[in-house]
Order: C-alpha cells, then structure tokens, then sequence
C-alpha cells in the first residue's frame, strides 16, 4: 500500500518559521500540518490544516526538497508558507505551545526525528528571507 503523506507547513514571515510542540508522549516540535485526504492535493491540505489547528489563513508556496518516512505508513513532506494577513490571533487546537524561531536557532529545538533533515536547507530560506 502507498504512504500516505502528511504535509508539515513550514509558515515563514520575516525570517522566522513557526514551530509547534505536539503534546503526548511521541510528541515533539514539528510542523503544524497533517494528513491529506484522498484526492486532495498536498497545498490544498496544507491550507486546510493550518485553518484548523491555527485559525491562519496561508499562503503556500514551494515544497523544500525531500521526503522523509514516518513509521511504516506516512511520509512528510514539507511545504513554505506565508500568513495571509497579518491580523492573526494565533489558537492552538492541537499544540500546547507555539514559536517563532529563526535560523539560529532552529537546531535549540527538540524536532521529531522526520523534520529535522529539512532544517538546513529552511535555515538557508530563513536567512535570505530576513
Ligand atoms: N503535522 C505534522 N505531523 C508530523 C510532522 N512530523 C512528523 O513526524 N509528523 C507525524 C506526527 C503524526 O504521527 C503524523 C501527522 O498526524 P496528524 O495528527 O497531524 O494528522 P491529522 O491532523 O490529519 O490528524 P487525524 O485527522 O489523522 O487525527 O505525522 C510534522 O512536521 N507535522
């Protein structure tokens, strides 16, 4: 059977990435996204998603390269963002903590095993964005 893929939206505003903690015990910080629905495409999810569990309206840009397995049937893939606007009032539904993290300091955190081969090339990203 395929993986299904869980997109990680990767949501950058002036050289700062926003990082969520999943609560829980396989919890961690991580990208806030999630699963797509079959015949969904990935931005389409990744737009959803962060409505849901953020009450942020993006917009989604370029998957950074690569694709990381997550147990024996997901795989992540991670997909730049931008706010929409930028009159958010940020809601966690689903993460107890939220942060925006820039370049420097993207390895201070504890990421699930899957993000972090995406971290060199998003701190490329975050410096030129600055
Ligand atoms: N959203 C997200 N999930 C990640 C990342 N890295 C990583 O290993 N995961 C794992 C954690 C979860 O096991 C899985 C995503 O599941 P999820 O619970 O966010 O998916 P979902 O919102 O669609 O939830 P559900 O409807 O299935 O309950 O992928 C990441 O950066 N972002």
């Amino acid at each position: 059977m395929d993986r299904r893929v869980v997109v990680g939206v990767a949501i950058v505003d002036g050289g700062r990435v926003l990082a969520a903690l999943r609560p829980g015990p396989d919890g961690g910080w991580e990208f806030p996204g999630g699963k797509v629905e079959p015949g969904e495409s990935d931005e389409v999810a990744a737009a959803r998603e962060i409505e849901e569990e953020l009450g942020l309206r993006i917009i989604v840009g370029a998957a950074l390269p690569g694709e990381e397995l997550i147990g024996d049937k997901y795989v992540l893939r991670v997909y730049l963002a931008e706010p929409a606007g930028h009159d958010w009032l940020p809601v966690l539904r689903e993460h107890t903590e939220i942060r925006w993290v820039q370049a420097a300091d993207l390895g201070t955190l504890g990421w699930l095993p899957a993000d972090r081969p995406f971290l060199a090339t998003l701190g490329h990203h975050l410096v030129a964005d600055g």
